[in-house]
């Protein structure tokens, strides 16, 4: 796939949100039977497992019960072993669910970091579409973004489906965090410039074994929340937040940054931490080389 005339459109127009590619006909990325819209975004620089696992267990989440329904069978098994995408993510139960892998051209935090360039992110992406398209045979699409926000990214998006679906964005717990932080919204408050937002979608959150809070921490951050700890956070936003701790899950560990060091010093370990095919593809093309 060649999404460099794409990506050009894109960059020279005044939208903030496009669709690039989907598994689904005439890129849609959702279809009438869509109820919930999973957004994994990400600078995917370069994607990892770690963002596999991330919209693998947010597209499996039982948010009625606010529950992991195969937790308790993740927790019985030996998950030092194997890191690889598991099979059927994404079984008739969860049919009318749909994965939008999106790509931010801005960053709330890093300025213009550009290690490998757009168009080689995209077809890494664009390599894990397929993948999980084949593996889980769930719907995937690719979009990309000009805003560096979750309320912005939000609107964007809502603005341009076709049919009305909950989006649940899809993060890891450092994320979150910065969600959260007053300091994206001054001069404006936390409260008026997230109330919509919280009220319209959800929050999927991963627990990171990479972050300075333990994972007791992290999980002990959303229930204060939830009790109304924090004087500028209406406890009843964490009705909207779900984060899920795996005990064990040696993915959690992985990040970009690791992988791109990895890669410049010619170590292997990487190799457990990436699709075989996105290996295949710095490789080829000589990324993170530096
Ligand atoms: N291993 C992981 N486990 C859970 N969440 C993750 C993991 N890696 C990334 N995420 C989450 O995926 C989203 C996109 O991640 P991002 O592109 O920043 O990846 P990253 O690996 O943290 O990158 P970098 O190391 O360059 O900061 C973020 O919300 C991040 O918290
Ligand atoms: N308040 C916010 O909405 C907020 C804060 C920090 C990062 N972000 C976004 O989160 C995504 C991941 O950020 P990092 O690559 O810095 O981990 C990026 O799209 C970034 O712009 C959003």
């Amino acid at each position: 796939m060649n999404f460099s005339q794409k990506l050009k459109e894109f960059l020279s127009s005044e939208k903030s949100f496009a669709v690039v590619y989907s598994s689904l006909s005439a890129s849609r990325i959702v279809t009438e039977k869509t109820s919930r819209l999973v957004v994994l975004d990400s600078s995917f620089n370069p994607p990892h497992l770690g963002h596999w696992s991330l919209a693998e267990k947010a597209l499996k989440f039982n948010y009625s019960t606010n529950s992991d329904p195969q937790i308790a069978q993740v927790d019985a098994i030996d998950l030092d072993v194997p890191i690889e995408p598991s099979k059927n993510v994404v079984g008739d139960k969860n049919s009318a669910s749909a994965l939008l892998l999106l790509l931010s051209v801005k960053n709330a935090d890093k300025a213009n970091l550009t290690p490998a360039p757009f168009e080689h992110r995209l077809e890494m992406m664009y390599l894990m579409a397929q993948k999980w398209h084949q593996v889980t045979k769930g719907d995937v699409s690719i979009g990309i973004t000009s805003h560096a926000k979750f309320v912005d990214k939000l609107v964007a998006i809502l603005e341009q489906l076709p049919h009305p679906a909950k989006l649940t964005f899809a993060v890891g717990y450092d994320t979150l965090v910065r969600i959260l932080d007053q300091k994206y919204y001054l001069p404006d408050r936390l409260l008026d410039s997230l109330c919509e937002f919280m009220n319209t979608s959800d929050i999927f959150c991963l627990t990171r074994a990479d972050d300075p809070d333990s994972s007791v921490q992290q999980l002990q951050f959303v229930d204060d929340l939830g009790r109304g700890h924090f004087a500028h956070i209406p406890k009843s936003w964490a009705l909207s937040i779900h984060i899920l701790n795996v005990p064990g899950l040696k993915i959690s560990l992985v990040s970009s940054s690791q992988i791109r060091r990895d890669y410049a010093e010619g170590r292997n370990s990487e190799k457990d931490s990436i699709l075989a095919e996105v290996d295949n593809y710095i490789l080829k093309n000589k990324l993170y080389t530096e």
